[in-house]
């Protein structure tokens, strides 16, 4: 289900005013989806605990009935080690969610079903006082663990049922005892049934709400994501922008200090373009423009960054670099745009699209600025232009480094 479709089912239900708790099919598997670890934990968990307050009923078993207390406790841990735990091991493990439900669901009828075999075995005077407790059964199956509310539903009709075949017929019990018990138990399930039905609604609403919200957070993220993109990118050249380059330079350059590197730098304008877009029409240059950036973007690394900054002026901003590597990148980088053959007759009838290109490289622990790398390979590139242009000229930084040198 994509987000926009899972949205509005989301809010389809959260407006619903039907008594249903079930979701629609599709939001039901999602629910399932990212709850059933939590609730198969939770189960388990709340058995767990049911387990020693279960066997706090030894206690009357045995001031009741102490003659057949040994048969009382067999079938007791019987109902435990037998269903219970492998009941609790399976769900823990991992089950289809009817699966889940209904087995903890038996747990609920098993216990019922006990208590009545216990009361059926012993006749002696005060034990139908256990019919009194037998609500505690509902207690634990529609609010302790809880059940989900169909199936507290159908195990409380069963145990009831269970319940009354036993109790009715049950000739120590006097009449009024009996009513009084029945009253109390149908009114506690009542009162389960509906403290279930509320608890497991106001579960499903919460669910509801945290969805909503994750996946709008989501949306805010991806709008984020693509507006910090558009920011950084040359809408023309679809190349990285100025600001890109003037943050990623300040990074590097830290970069390069901590760990004792040096950065490249090359400054690329692109010749005689006043000349193409005077002949050729703005639209023209413009497409050139975008043919020279992806040809200097296809000829450099995946590390360097290639950024228009402005006009028909790029830089090229070389991680890890040295004099002779950034001196080869740069002619790469010129024979590069002269190969794509772009004619500028504008210029001169046998002219093509050419470049010059200014490069440096300075290292930040020999205590220069990133400032210092622009200015070297900006004044490069203004050589190149002097000496005829399309030709890449390296900076001399010998003198820079004497006098920061002399400085420090
Ligand atoms: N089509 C187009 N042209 C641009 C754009 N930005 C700058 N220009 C043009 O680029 C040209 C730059 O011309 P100049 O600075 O004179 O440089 P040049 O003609 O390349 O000469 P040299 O750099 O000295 O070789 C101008 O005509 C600008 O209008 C753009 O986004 N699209």
């Amino acid at each position: 289900m994509i987000d926009d479709t899972l949205h509005k089912a989301i809010d389809a239900e959260l407006g619903s005013k039907r008594c249903r708790l079930r979701f629609a099919k599709q939001l039901e598997a999602r629910f399932e989806e990212d709850t059933q670890r939590r609730r198969s934990h939770m189960l388990v968990v709340a058995g767990m605990i049911a387990i020693p307050i279960y066997f706090l009923f030894l206690v009357n078993d045995y001031s009741f009935r102490a003659e057949i207390f040994i048969q009382i406790l067999l079938l007791r841990l019987a109902g435990i080690f037998v269903i219970s735990l492998p009941i609790f091991w399976l769900v823990y493990r991992g089950v289809s969610p009817i699966m889940r439900e209904a087995l903890m669901a038996s747990i609920i009828v098993m216990t019922m079903l006990i208590a009545c075999l216990v009361l059926s075995a012993s006749t002696t005077p005060f034990s139908y006082f256990d019919v009194f407790s037998f609500g505690l059964i509902l207690v634990a199956g529609n609010i302790f663990f809880p059940l989900r509310f169909s199936y507290a539903c159908l195990s409380s009709a069963l145990s009831i049922l269970i319940m009354l075949t036993f109790v009715l017929d049950y000739e120590p019990m006097p009449r009024e005892a009996k009513d009084l018990a029945l009253l109390g138990i149908f009114t506690t399930t009542l009162f389960t049934l509906v403290t279930n039905y509320r608890l497991e609604r106001s579960e499903r609403k919460s669910y509801l709400l945290v969805l909503r919200e994750k996946i709008r957070a989501g949306y805010y993220q991806k709008d984020n994501q693509k507006l910090s993109q558009l920011s950084m990118t040359d809408p023309l050249t679809n190349i990285a922008n100025r600001r890109q380059f003037d943050s990623l330079l300040a990074t590097r350059w830290q970069e390069a200090g901590e760990q004792g590197a040096c950065l490249g730098l090359m400054v690329v304008d692109i010749d005689y373009f006043k000349a193409y877009n005077d002949y050729y029409g703005h639209l023209k240059g413009d497409k050139c423009l975008r043919k020279v950036a992806a040809a200097m973007q296809a000829n450099s690394r995946d590390t360097d960054l290639v950024a228009r900054f402005g006009g028909e002026e790029f830089v090229i901003l070389m991680a890890e670099a040295t004099a002779a590597s950034a001196r080869q990148a740069a002619e790469r980088i010129r024979q590069s745009v002269e190969a794509l053959q772009i004619p500028n007759v504008g210029h001169s009838s046998h002219s093509v699209i050419t470049v010059s290109v200014g490069v440096a490289t300075l290292c930040p622990s020999d205590g220069l600025t990133s400032a210092d790398l622009f200015a070297h390979a900006d004044a490069a590139m203004y050589i190149a232009k002097q000496q005829g242009r399309n030709r890449s000229w390296v900076a001399d930084t010998d003198v820079l480094l004497s006098s920061a040198n002399a400085i420090n």
